[in-house]
């Protein structure tokens, strides 16, 4: 469901924001939620800002992007009495937002709650546009429902602990932007790859992109699976490799896999040139590391597509490129297709 009054504030030093935020009547009690991370980078910096609450860790990473991590969650609410008045505050990357506000939509039927993302890709992403979910049985996603924050705090500032294969990862919902609807950005800002001078102007364009987006399909009835783009192949190929401890690669890097493969199969339909294929791969794989899999592989990757939120019933809806900076959804695929792109991908 839409919150029409989610306001996003993107600065340095939000904490007496969030702080007038959170001293409102009519909350009842704060609790804030933070990974092993998190609490030891980004909370110190909140910490003075926060009324009294009660903080929730949990260990970080996709892999516990879990049913029973929700339970823990649930489990604290209950525990301190939480009412339908408290907030929950998600101090983290986009697993925890995501986590976060799955459990306080469903807590009670839904408590409100405060997005405060500590990674680019939370940041650019999955703070922004109400959804929110875990992974179940390996599936990306597979549980969650739509709700917006009450609000989203973007400081880049938290950008300056993170490693540098997180902040690619999150890059790669950036360029997802460009090539889907920013097509100039592409052109003239790529040539910076992560060595950003100005993170703040990155985040604010592609947050602006994906707000507009959002606000114009929501419940991604239409338009917003334009925002999916490099994720019919990138979820398969995260999922399957979540699956196998030892060889899980992040979100991001799943989906510059995706987008390539996703390009190709543009480029195949007459969508793409050439020249613009090209230019997507070798920037892409000028940042990436190519994911790694076997030709044997692709088959099984590329069913786990069926299982796609955007398919209708065996149909695999895909969202392909009309040229770089244009995307059009719900373009239908098949496994084997899929799998010759992963196969395409693999020889590259
Ligand atoms: N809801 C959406 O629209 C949406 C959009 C894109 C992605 N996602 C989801 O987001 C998830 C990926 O998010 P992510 O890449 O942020 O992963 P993440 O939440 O796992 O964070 C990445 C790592 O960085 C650590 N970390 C976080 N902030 C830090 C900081 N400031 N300094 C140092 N370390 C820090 C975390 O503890 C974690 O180990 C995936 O599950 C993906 O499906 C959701
Ligand atoms: O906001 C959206 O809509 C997106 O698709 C953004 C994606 O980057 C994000 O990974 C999202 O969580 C994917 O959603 P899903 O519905 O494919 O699970
Ligand atoms: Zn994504």
């Amino acid at each position: 469901m839409e919150n029409p009054d989610t306001s996003v504030v993107i600065g340095t030093h939000l904490g007496p924001q969030l702080q007038d935020l959170l001293r409102r009547p009519g909350i009842s009690q704060v609790f804030v939620v933070v990974d092993s991370n998190t609490v030891r980078h980004c909370y110190p910096v909140l910490e003075p800002y926060l009324p009294p609450h009660t903080l929730i860790e949990l260990p970080a990473g996709e892999e516990y992007k879990t049913l029973a991590s929700c339970e823990t969650i649930w489990s604290q609410l209950t525990e301190k009495s939480a009412d339908r008045f408290a907030v929950v505050v998600n101090l983290g990357g986009g697993v925890l937002t995501d986590m976060g506000g799955f459990c306080a939509a469903t807590y009670k039927r839904g408590i409100r709650f405060v997005q405060v993302p500590t990674t680019l890709l939370a940041q650019v992403d999955a703070s922004v546009g109400g959804k929110t979910g875990i992974d179940f049985l390996g599936f990306k996603n597979q549980i969650g429902v739509f709700q917006q924050p009450l609000s989203v705090f973007i400081d880049p500032n938290f950008l300056a602990t993170l490693d540098a294969r997180q902040l690619k990862s999150g890059y790669a919902e950036v360029v997802k932007h460009w090539l889907i609807a920013d097509a100039d950005a592409f052109a003239t800002q790529r040539h910076e790859g992560i060595l950003v001078q100005d993170w703040t102007h990155v985040i604010r364009d592609s947050v602006a992109t994906k707000q507009r987006i959002v606000d114009a399909d929501p419940l991604e009835s239409g338009l917003r699976k334009v925002l999916n783009f490099g994720h019919t192949v990138g979820h398969a190929l995260e999922s399957y490799l979540l699956l196998q401890p030892g060889r899980e690669i992040l979100h991001g890097e799943a989906v510059a896999a995706g987008m390539i493969c996703e390009s190709w199969l543009s480029a195949q339909r007459g969508m793409l040139s050439a020249a613009e294929l090209t230019s997507i791969e070798t920037f892409l794989f000028s940042v990436y590391e190519k994911a790694q899999f076997v030709t044997m592989e692709t088959d099984a990757i590329a069913q786990l597509a069926l299982q796609d939120k955007k398919n209708s019933g065996t149909t695999i809806n895909c969202t392909l490129l009309n040229g770089i900076g244009q995307a059009v959804y719900d373009q239908p695929i098949t496994v084997a297709e899929i799998a010759e792109s992963l196969r395409y991908y693999h020889r590259l």
